[in-house]
């Protein structure tokens, strides 16, 4: 019901205000050309009545050759003037016009996923309103599009409706309110099933989400892999047997309820036109309007009924637009907690690292029913080396994902040098972090690019030396284009595509290169070879020197570089303190430490391992 409410958050017209003020501020050009179209949309069907009409009444009158063919060439030629301009608009102008407003919309939805909070897109609610934005501009009969034929489309037949109610109205005074009721009345029938089919936009948002990535999983390169290995694609099509009925049950409805609703259109139509007509004959018949006059009224009718049709279809049009923009309009407005108005700068002079305290940090996912922190505790002093350990779902990326300010606590607080992140501004904040997640996400930029994380002015030497510190040099400098080698092979041809480990030493030297205060690093041995590995653990001094840095991993013998060491069990810290005084300790992390090191010495004497 909330939901519904906040859909509906802003009227029709106020929307058909906001898409008119962009318009006019991309395209103010187009916006006039499309509206020049108006007096043709009108003036084209109106000669259409009046020409049979002045030829009828010269024949009849018994008028002069002449007089009929100067009315004839005046009325083509404008007419031909008037169809050739409303093509050119109509066919090589609007289109253009409604793409280009299109596009920018798209932007502006863009914008939002990469500026907005991060619970805003990761949560399922997020997710949802993402998607139900986004189909205002998925294709071309979309609001963001459309609009524009809407507009002009409306303004030209309410102009065509006021002529030509102007002229049926002389037949006779009930004539246009009987027509305006039968309208009436087929519009509200439109907007009943338009209130049904919004009663199922959640579901079919839902459905839509779950089926685009049915589609997208299998044109994923990694995912190619498991889905060959291991069969996946049966249990692929199972999932469609599963989501693809769902959808066609639901659209079936949805077809159902127009079809009744063409057929009650077609019904009201006949009744309608029908008895306008048997009027008209009865007045030719008794004699109160001539033969011309009749042709006019006639097409006039039919004109009225028109432009009637047009004007429902087109309010129903700007109905679903409307009902779009306010989904697009409800993503793009989604507030921000983490902004930048207003907001302090932190005094980090001199490039000294900072300190970080987590004073008793509570967090819960937006859509999960439990806490994963719980009353966190824990201080990182500035420029420590910190490492942060743990069992699966222990919390160790949560943790990091609120140090670096993608999410903020659901209770208490995050002191970086003494200041609370929530009184720091967005941009400021991030500034301070380098992170390197688990997950390897590059731009279909170039490699320096994607280290620089700069379209040009790079520091090149900078981007060469932070590659051969991640151990990637070597591979770079061997591709054709060195550095400037394009990564996504989605979008480039001849892309590279690089190796899991090789993905993993690009984001650490993409981390070495921006000269942040914090350096985090989750997990960034998992895909590196021992080799690889050992080197990271040797230039791992170096690669942190002068910065605070937080060091996630399972291979507990990788964190005993670090000065310190917090063990995290489900949401807190239940152990500290530096390798010997944890494993003197003999609690979870010794027991830990044992069971991994166990293992090794089993392989290095040459017994089986189980
Ligand atoms: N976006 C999310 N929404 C809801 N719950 C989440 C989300 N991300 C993680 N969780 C839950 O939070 C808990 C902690 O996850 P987290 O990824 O922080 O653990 P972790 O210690 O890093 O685990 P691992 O060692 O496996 O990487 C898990 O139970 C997980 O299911």
């Amino acid at each position: 019901m909330e939901e519904k409410k906040k859909k509906l958050r802003y009227t029709t017209l106020q929307n058909l205000r906001y898409a008119l003020s962009k318009w006019w501020g991309w395209d103010s050009r187009g916006l006039v050309q499309a509206f020049s179209r108006i007096p043709c949309v009108v003036l084209i069907p109106l000669m259409g009545i009046l020409l049979p009409r002045e030829v009828i009444n010269c024949v009849t009158e018994g008028a002069a050759y002449g007089r009929l063919a100067v009315t004839l060439v005046i009325f083509t030629a404008l007419l031909c003037a008037l169809h050739m301009y409303d093509k050119y608009i109509a066919q090589g102008k609007l289109f253009a016009i409604g793409l280009k407003n299109r596009m920018n919309y798209m932007y502006l939805w863009a914008e939002k996923i990469f500026t907005t909070d991060f619970p805003n897109i990761e949560s399922s609610s997020g997710q949802r309103k993402k998607e139900k934005a986004l189909q205002f501009l998925y294709q071309s009969s979309a609001g963001g599009e459309a609009v524009v034929d809407c507009v002009v489309g409306i303004c030209g037949d309410a102009l065509g409706l006021i002529i030509y109610a102007g002229i049926v109205s002389s037949i006779h005074p009930a004539v246009l309110p009987a027509l305006v009721l039968m309208s009436a009345l087929i519009y509200i029938a439109g907007r009943i099933i338009k209130k049904l089919e919004l009663g199922i936009r959640d579901e079919s948002a839902d459905l839509e989400r779950k089926l685009n990535y049915l589609f997208a999983a299998p044109t994923d390169f990694a995912a190619g892999k498991d889905l060959r290995i291991y069969k996946i694609s049966r249990w692929f099509g199972g999932l469609f047997s599963i989501y693809f009925p769902a959808m066609i049950k639901l659209c079936a409805r949805n077809e159902l309820w127009w079809f009744a609703d063409d057929v009650l259109q077609g019904i009201l139509n006949l009744l309608r036109d029908g008895a306008c007509y048997l009027l008209l004959i009865r007045m030719v018949l008794e004699g109160s309007i001539t033969p011309g006059d009749f042709t006019m009224y006639f097409g006039a009718v039919a004109g009225v009924s028109q432009w009637l049709n047009n004007i429902t279809k087109q309010v129903e049009k700007i109905n679903r637009f409307s009902v779009q923009c306010c989904e697009f309009r409800d993503f793009l407005e989604m507030p921000d907690g983490f902004v930048n108005d207003g907001k302090e700068c932190l005094d980090t002079e001199g490039n000294r690292p900072v300190d970080i305290t987590f004073e008793h940090v509570f967090f819960r996912y937006p859509d999960a029913e439990a806490d994963t922190l719980r009353d966190l505790n824990f201080h990182i002093r500035a420029g420590e080396k910190l490492a942060l350990v743990g069992l699966n779902g222990a919390g160790k990326t949560t943790c990091v994902k609120l140090m670096c300010g993608l999410y903020h606590p659901t209770g208490g607080r995050i002191l970086i040098n003494g200041k609370d992140m929530s009184k720091l501004s967005r941009d400021e904040y991030y500034r301070l972090f380098s992170v390197v997640f688990q997950e390897a996400n590059f731009m279909p930029f170039t490699i320096a690019q994607n280290v620089s994380g700069a379209m040009e002015d790079m520091d090149r030497e900078r981007v060469k030396s932070c590659l051969e510190l991640a151990g990637l040099w070597d591979r770079v400098q061997k591709l054709p284009y060195g550095m400037d080698s394009l990564l996504n092979r989605e979008l480039n041809e001849d892309g590279v595509e690089l190796s899991g480990g090789e993905r993993q030493k690009l984001l650490l030297a993409k981390a070495l290169y921006k000269k942040a205060f914090v350096v985090i690093l989750d997990e960034p041995t998992a895909a590196l070879d021992p080799i690889a590995e050992n080197e990271l653990y040797q230039s791992y001094g170096e690669l942190t020197e002068g910065r605070t840095s937080l060091y996630i991993s399972h291979r507990l013998s990788s964190t005993r570089f670090c000065d310190r060491i917090l063990f995290l069990e489900n949401g807190r810290v239940t152990e500290t303190g530096n390798h010997e005084a944890l494993m003197a300790a003999k609690g979870a992390y010794a027991h830990m430490y044992e069971v991994q090191s166990h293992y090794y010495k089993k392989k290095a004497e040459g017994r089986p391992v189980v």
